[in-house]
């Protein structure tokens, strides 16, 4: 998996690069100026399009020039405008403007007549992971007239005025594109930063990720190449009691879909067989619309004990006894997923969380969490006490949402790179709950349960939205689960 470094940390992390490598720092930023144009090349194909780039003093600027210099080779109007030169500039970056070609237009941001071309280009080259403080004065009023140009605006590395690892408080550059180096600077992962981080691409300056494993042990992002080694294979003679014996339990009168969802999403994750127990007085009256699913009756008494996992909560609804819920858990007594209404009756039952199985996989949506841990003002406290509730109770947590973060009970965290927001439906969660148990009852660990069914449910929302767009339901995420092995080539 990639790992995610922190911001004080990359500094270091470009040194020892350098010198494990035998390079120069300003081939390093050759190689990042590079990756940008080679992304921006890939989708602004238009060579007359006017371009601006505006360039801090440190490093972030110094890309801004290389990229300058580079995209300017290939026929794109340039224009720089840099906030200072000289002295108290960083060296790469005094290096760089010295190459710029010598017709070039680079201006000092003061004589600038202010004008930006509607439907032109900006690119914020001006600070990156080294920002110190918040913005103020000139270079905050700047940042304010850029967002409101009639540009396309895009970030090298981070939106300026945007601290890597926390969440702003002040003035930042509104992206509709950032383009960060190697690997994703955790604050671009915050939903309170889309407005200024737009689409996130991640692009390849070519620092190994053997390398990047020095300076972070436990904050990670999840990429396709990380799922294939995670899966479990089977053999010609396989038998569907290989494949696991799934049942979920939930799905009150009114809210019996959310079972259905689950049940049928663990079928076309590879599930052998899949039971449901909807909580209904009589379950004979209960009609399931598909035939593979069996109908399962939980008593005070049932033996659980030859499931191979559980999935809990979708649809179970608020009048649940604790102390029933308190009985499955010590009869099943092995990691089981935990949902929705479950996610509820032990937030309001906190003597129940001693008694989840160690290992168990709790999925809670933002407010679900908050019911579980209390108000939380912003995501980096989020991730903490999601991080810190996956140590104290041996669990992982699945904080689900635009890059959902896996909790580990080791204490790491990954983060997720699938999805969209048409995924935002009635219904993806309990898709997610029935995927993840049934990559539960295949035999995965929770570890690997967690990320395989985080990784393929984004991806077949992906899948899906490619012709469902807005009028996505949770049943097309459904239909595509089967391509997300496709796709990955799973057998
Ligand atoms: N491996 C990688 O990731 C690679 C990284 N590379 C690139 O390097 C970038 C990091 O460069 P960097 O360390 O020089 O910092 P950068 O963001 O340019 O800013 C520092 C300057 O801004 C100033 N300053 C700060 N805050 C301020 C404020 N509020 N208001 C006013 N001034 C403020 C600060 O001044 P000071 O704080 O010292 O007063 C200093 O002068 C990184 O994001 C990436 O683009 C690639 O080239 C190669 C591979
Ligand atoms: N903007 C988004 N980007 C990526 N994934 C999203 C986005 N919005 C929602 N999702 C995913 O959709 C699912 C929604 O789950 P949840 O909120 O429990 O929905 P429901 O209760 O309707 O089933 C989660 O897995 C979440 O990660
Ligand atoms: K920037």
């Amino acid at each position: 998996m990639l790992p995610i470094i922190n911001g004080e940390s990359i500094k270091e992390l470009d040194q020892e690069f350098i010198l494990s490598k035998g390079i120069l720092s300003i081939d390093l930023m050759e190689e990042a100026a590079s990756a940008f144009v080679e992304w921006f090349y890939g989708i602004f194909k238009d060579r007359t399009i006017k371009i601006y780039i505006f360039c801090g003093p440190g490093n972030n600027g110094g890309d801004g020039l290389a990229i300058a210099r580079l995209l300017s080779k290939m026929g794109y109007p340039i224009n720089v405008l840099y906030l200072m030169n000289g002295k108290g500039c960083s060296k790469d970056f005094q290096a760089n403007f010295k190459k710029l070609p010598k017709n070039f237009i680079a201006t000092n941001f003061e004589n600038w007549n202010r004008q930006i071309d509607h439907g032109s280009i900006v690119i914020d080259a001006i600070f990156g992971v080294g920002l110190s403080r918040v913005l103020e004065g000139a270079i905050s009023d700047l940042i304010g007239e850029l967002n409101n140009a009639i540009a396309t605006r895009i970030a090298i590395d981070l939106p300026s005025g945007l601290p890597s690892d926390s969440v702003t408080t002040g003035q930042v550059f509104h992206a509709e594109h950032t383009v960060t180096f190697q690997f994703p600077k955790l604050s671009l992962l915050f939903p309170e930063h889309i407005q200024f981080t737009g689409k996130l691409h991640v692009v390849d300056i070519g620092i190994e990720d053997q390398f990047l494993q020095k300076f972070s042990s436990n904050t990670f992002y999840i990429r396709k190449e990380d799922i294939f080694s995670r899966h479990r294979y089977f053999h010609r003679f396989s038998h569907k009691g290989d494949f696991g014996r799934v049942l979920f339990i939930g799905g009150a009168p009114g809210k019996i879909g959310a079972l259905f969802l689950s049940s049928y999403a663990a079928l076309r994750s590879g599930s052998g067989l899949v039971s449901c127990a909807p909580e209904f007085e009589e379950n004979s009256s209960v009609q399931i619309p598909y035939n593979e699913i069996m109908l399962f009756q939980v008593k005070s008494n049932t033996d659980l004990g030859n499931m191979d996992a559980i999935g809990i909560g979708p649809g179970w609804g608020t009048a649940i006894d604790p102390d029933y819920f308190l009985s499955i858990m010590v009869r099943f007594n092995k990691p089981m997923v935990i949902d929705a209404d479950a996610i509820n009756l032990l937030a309001a039952n906190p003597f129940l969380l001693k008694k989840v199985p160690k290992n168990s996989i709790l999925t809670p949506h933002l407010k679900e969490f908050e019911r579980l841990v209390g108000k939380v003002s912003n995501h980096a406290e989020r991730i903490e006490k999601a991080t810190s509730f996956a140590i104290e109770y041996n669990v992982v947590v699945i904080l689900k949402g635009a890059h959902t973060l896996i909790a580990l009970p080791d204490g790491r965290k990954l983060f997720n790179s699938t999805g969209n927001q048409y995924m935002a439906t009635a219904g993806s969660g309990d898709v997610l709950t029935g995927m993840i148990t049934s990559f539960l009852g295949q035999g995965y660990s929770p570890e690997n349960a967690a990320i395989c069914g985080v990784f393929h449910h984004g991806l077949a929302g992906e899948l899906a939205s490619q012709s469902k767009r807005r009028g996505m339901i949770a049943s097309d995420i459904i239909e595509k689960i089967p391509n997300t092995f496709i796709e990955l080539g799973i057998e």
